[in-house]
Order: C-alpha cells, then structure tokens, then sequence
C-alpha cells in the first residue's frame, strides 16, 4: 500500500518539475485538462463506481465550486488559494443534504438517483443564472492573482490542478483500500445484505458523497482560474458528468485507477485529433471506443485485464499471496484463480473437503455462553404486515442462550420474515425485539448485526464481485467480530476451512455450486463470530449425502457455544438438531416446546405435518 502512494508521489513530483524545464505552455495546458479530467473522473467513481450510485449530477457539484471560487475571488476579490476551502465545502454540504434525504428511501436506487442527481444540476443552474450569483453575464476572473507557484501562469494553475490530481488519487486509492472502500463494493454488489451484514451503508454513501462532491468542488475552483471566464451555460452543461461517467467506464470503475486511466485516454486522444484538425472526428472515434469497450470490456480497460491476470504467469503470485492467511485481500483484487494455491491436500486436488475430514482448523471461536437457558433473543408481539398480508402476526417468541431452536411451519407461514424482521432485512410492523437484554427494536440492521446477530438467506445472496475469500472476510470485518482488515481474513481463512470452502476461496460466487454456495453463506455467518446465528433453509436444495454434511457440520457450530435459529422442512434434520420447535401458521405462533410433543400437536398436525411433501 505505502509503495503505491509514494510512486503516486513520486511521479506527482516528476511532473511538478516541467514548469522549470522549459515545455511550452500549450503542453501545460494539454496536461493541465488531464489532471482535471482525472480529479472529476476519479472524484465521481468514489461513489458513483465504487458503491454503483450512478450520478449525473458531478457537473453541479464541480458548477458549485467553479462559481464559489468565481464569485468569492472575481466579484470579491478574494485571494484566489481562500477560496479553495468554500469551492469543496460547499457542494460537500450540498451532497450530505442531498444525501440526507435521498440514502434514507429505498426506492431510489440506479437510475431513479441518476435521474435525480441530474435534475439538481438543472435546479443549481437555475438558481445561480437567476440570482446575483451570476445573473447572466458570466463572472470574469481576468483580474485574479494567479498564485505564484512556478516561472510563468500557466505552470502555476498546471501544479495547482496536478497537486488536486494526486491528492484525489492518493483518496481514491485509500478509500478503495480501506473498510469504506470495501463497504461501499458491498452496497455495489448487494446494499440490503451489506446492511445485515454490518455495513453502515447510510453512514458509508454520505461519507462517499461529500469526499465526491468535495473534490469535484475543488477541480471546479482550479478551472474558474484557468478560464478566466465563468458562465452557466458552459457550467452546467450535461457534456461534464458525461464526459466523466464515460472516462470512468472506459478505464474501470472498480479500480481506484480506472477513471484516471480513462480521463488520461480519452483526453489525449481528443487532443490527438484536434491537434491535426480533425476535431469531430476525434470526438466520432472517442464514441466507436466507448461503444466497443462497452461492447467488448464492460468492466473497463483495468476491470479487463485485472480480470484475466490470474490466468497468466502471475497467478500463482496472486493466488499464492492471497493464500496465506493474514494477507489482506480487497475488494478491487478480485483475484478468480479457481485452482488457487490453498493449504490442505484435498484443497490443491481443487475438491471441497468434508467438514470434519479437512486438517482441523485452530478452534473457530465462537459464542461465549453466559447465563444457561437465559433468554438471548426475545420477540414481543412481533407482527409484520406487507400490503395485504399480515406476514407474521403479535408473535411472542424466547430463543435460549446455547440452543437450536427450530422454526417450522408451512410455506407462506412466516419463517423467513420472522428471520427478515429480527435480522433488520426487513423494517417490522410491531412489537418488540430484545437482545441480550438490550431493546433492539427499529434498529437499523447494521446495529443489529454489531450487536451478534449474523443470518444466512434461504437464496444464497453473495456479493457477486468478490470472491468467496473477500465474501467471508467482509463479515469478519463488519459484523460482530469487528476485525481489523488483516486479522479478517484469517478469521475467514478458518471458516473457509470449517465449512470445506478453502479450494474455493478464490472463486466468485458464480462458480460455486448450489451446496457450496449454501456453505458460503455458513461461513459468512460464522464469521462475524455471532452470538445468534438464524439459518433459513439451508438444507434445501441439498442432496442426502450434503445434508448430512450440513447436519454435522450445524452440530460443530452449536458445540462450540451458539445459539441457532433453526428454519427447516428437512424432517429428519429437524428431529437430529433441534432442543425445542416453534410452529408458526398464517404468521401466528401455534406451538412450541420439544419436537417430539410438538408433533403431536393435533394442530400442529392438521396445518403442517399432515401436509407432504417434506423430505
Ligand atoms: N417482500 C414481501 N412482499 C410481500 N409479501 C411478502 C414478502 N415477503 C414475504 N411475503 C409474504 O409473507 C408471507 C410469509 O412469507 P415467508 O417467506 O415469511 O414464509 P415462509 O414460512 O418462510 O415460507 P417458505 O417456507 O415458503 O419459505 C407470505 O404470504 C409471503 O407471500
């Protein structure tokens, strides 16, 4: 990590020299449009590409920081350098208020945000054309000190916007590298199960925001100064965060690089053409790239070769770096060496070893027992209603410190929401949930997980551009474990193991079968080293050899200390497992206490058992 901040540093500074070797400012200039195209370009893909929140609204962020800086030094003769701090301020403040708002509502996700961030540009220009702001002649700053930084103007603003350019990179590459970074891939691939899984995905996507908009604001003060002449029409025009979401698509937006990459492209080739005087044709050819990278490289120039290093000399590297517990992994790497270098002897024959047959693993750690038969989780006349179903209905409901509780009851009759509701998937509709002894009721589903609830889904739901590896460690970093990065992928490394996954730990999901995919989620959900552990239906699906794997395998989990809510139609797994039953039908509580008096139940019986079908 450190090597590739100073080589950003490093060539940072190569470039800051050329003011004082003589280039001909028209090459300042030519540089000059690279760096504020990569500033834009990489400013927007810290949001935009990283968590997938497609904006089209960066040219009202970096508009603010152009008419901050215009105004301030052009109509108040400000010194140009006191402005920089406002041109970021305040489109940061404008995004944290929209962000505010808009992260809060489900519905506006893709392209409802794409359309909304593009109808606040339309509203910012409105209010800056109709306003003393601007008010319609443009702002001059032909009588703007430029500040001197190097022999000649020029070389002053070209080390001004080079300076933003590796400040924006070093951000980009750190955010890419950190927990945020990592978060924000996860909302990406899945924002509802980043959120049970720990992520603060509200808290993430502002932070992301405000650093976006920030640093456009301050591309937008730099340029104020290099046009000299600041008007609306030119401002705001949609050509900017197209411009910008094309740079970044064409370079990769899963790379802290790829925007850069793109901006550098792009631009050089625009020059390239209009240099020999072929502008509209350069602008045609720059078009037929895009079309064809889109075509041929949907994950950009980066995202392409990223993706197919693995297979060449240095895959071994990769795979073998990776392998070695403790190293971090991030998000970016996305390293799919299928036959990676792994640790155990059925692991390099690239076949998924048996729970119980791989090397044992350093005791997973897993829940401390407090209080025996102590109520860990308790439901209080839970009710959740979708519109015209009453899903679950006044629920009251005691999970025991240490055992398996089994969930039964009918399809349709409300498992999986009760499982949705206590994980916070689902908001609920009343009632009250209490864990631990802590009331955790309307809590978001981050704080639920923080607080030791980790759940697997009934339709395995991994992040799909990470691999199994990144998947596990993701939990260990954010959910109850809390894990620094490095020591989360050692813990994922040991639930790997445990589950019999570590063949696969550089596979992405889509490579994975149904039963290792069921494991994955298993191994996600132990390793947020929760205190609850609620498994929906992970035995469907499975064949009857696999099952009895996952039976064994759930009975290690509990030996070592968990409670587990248990959703099953498996019959003969249900009796093998669990301590006590519930029964829910209609989204009513019908029964519960041990298995065998339970099936007796006469209406146990009629709504459930009396039904076939199960296993
Ligand atoms: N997101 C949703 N929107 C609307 N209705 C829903 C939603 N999720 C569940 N339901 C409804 O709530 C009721 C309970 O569904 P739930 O999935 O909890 O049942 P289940 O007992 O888990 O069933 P199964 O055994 O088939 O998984 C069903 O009528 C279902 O159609």
């Amino acid at each position: 990590m450190k090597r590739t901040m100073l080589a950003i540093v490093v060539v940072g500074l190569l470039l800051a020299s050329l003011p004082w070797l003589g280039v001909p400012s028209f090459y300042e200039s030519i540089l000059y449009l690279v760096c504020h195209w990569m500033v834009l370009a990489l400013s927007w893909n810290i949001l935009s590409g990283y968590s997938g929140y497609f904006s089209f609204g960066h040219g009202a962020f970096f508009g603010i920081g152009m008419y901050a800086t215009a105004v301030l030094a052009g109509k108040l003769n400000w010194p140009f350098l006191a402005t920089l701090p406002f041109a970021a301020l305040l489109p940061a403040l404008l995004g944290l208020l929209l962000g505010f708002v808009v992260f809060r509502v489900k519905a506006v996700r893709g392209e409802l945000f794409a359309l909304l961030t593009l109808a606040v540009t339309f509203v910012v220009a409105t209010i800056i054309l109709n306003t003393p702001i601007d008010g319609g002649p443009g702002v001059y700053l032909n009588a703007v000190d430029v500040p001197k930084l190097a022999p000649t103007a020029s070389g002053s603003i070209y080390l001004m916007v080079l300076a933003a350019a590796v400040v924006t990179l070093l951000v980009a590459y750190r955010v890419q590298a950190s927990r945020l970074g990592i978060g924000l891939f996860a909302i990406h691939d899945d924002e509802d199960v980043a959120e049970v899984m720990g992520v603060p995905t509200f808290r993430y996507k502002l932070v992301a925001f405000a650093l976006s908009c920030a640093l456009a604001g301050v591309a937008g003060g730099i340029h104020a100064l290099f046009v000299q002449y600041v008007t609306a029409g030119e401002t705001f025009n949609i050509t900017v965060p197209l411009t910008v979401v094309l740079m970044s698509v064409l370079g990769g937006t899963r790379h802290w690089a790829g925007p850069a990459i793109g901006a550098t492209a792009i631009t050089g080739l625009l020059y390239f053409f209009t240099a020999g005087d072929h502008a509209v044709a350069g602008r045609a050819a720059v078009g037929a790239i895009l079309v064809l990278v889109i075509l041929f490289m949907p994950q950009g120039i980066l995202g392409h070769f990223r993706r197919r290093r693995p297979k060449t000399a240095d895959a071994a590297v990769t795979a073998g770096e990776a392998a070695k517990p403790g190293e971090a992994v991030t998000t970016g790497e996305a390293a799919r060496a299928g036959e990676a270098a792994t640790t155990g002897e059925a692991a390099r024959a690239g076949e998924a070893v048996i729970p119980g047959t791989a090397r044992d693993p350093e005791p997973p750690r897993a829940a401390a027992r407090t209080t025996p038969s102590a109520p860990l989780l308790e439901v209080r006349a839970l009710s959740k209603a979708f519109k015209g179903v009453q899903a679950l209905d006044k629920v009251n409901l005691q999970v025991r410190q240490g055992e398996i509780l089994g969930l039964l009851g009918p399809n349709g009759s409300g498992k999986s929401t009760l499982i949705n509701v206590v994980s916070g998937h689902y908001p609920l509709s009343g009632g009250e949930i209490l864990f631990d002894g802590r009331n955790l009721t309307g809590a978001p589903a981050h704080r639920m997980a923080h607080a030791g609830i980790a759940r697997t889904y009934q339709i395995p739901r991994p992040f799909a551009h990470m691999t199994v590896l990144q998947n596990v460690s993701l939990v260990a970093m954010f959910g109850c474990a809390s894990l620094p990065q490095k020591q989360a992928v050692r813990e994922a490394w040991k639930w790997l193991e445990f589950t019999g996954l570590q063949a696969r730990a550089h596979a992405l999901p889509e490579d994975l079968n149904l039963h290792q995919r069921k494991f994955l989620e298993l191994a996600r959900a132990l390793a947020a080293r929760p205190r609850l552990v609620l498994l929906d239906e992970v035995l469907s699906g499975l064949t009857p050899g696999e099952i009895n794997e996952a039976i064994e395998l759930i009975r290690r989990i509990r030996d070592q200390g968990a409670t587990i809510v248990f959703v099953e139609h498996v019959m003969r797994a249900v009796m093998a497992l669990t301590d006590r039953i519930v029964v829910l039908n209609h989204g009513k509580l019908i029964a519960q206490g041990e298995a065998a008096e339970v099936m007796k139940d006469s209406e146990v019986v009629n709504a459930y058992l009396g039904k076939p079908a199960y296993a």
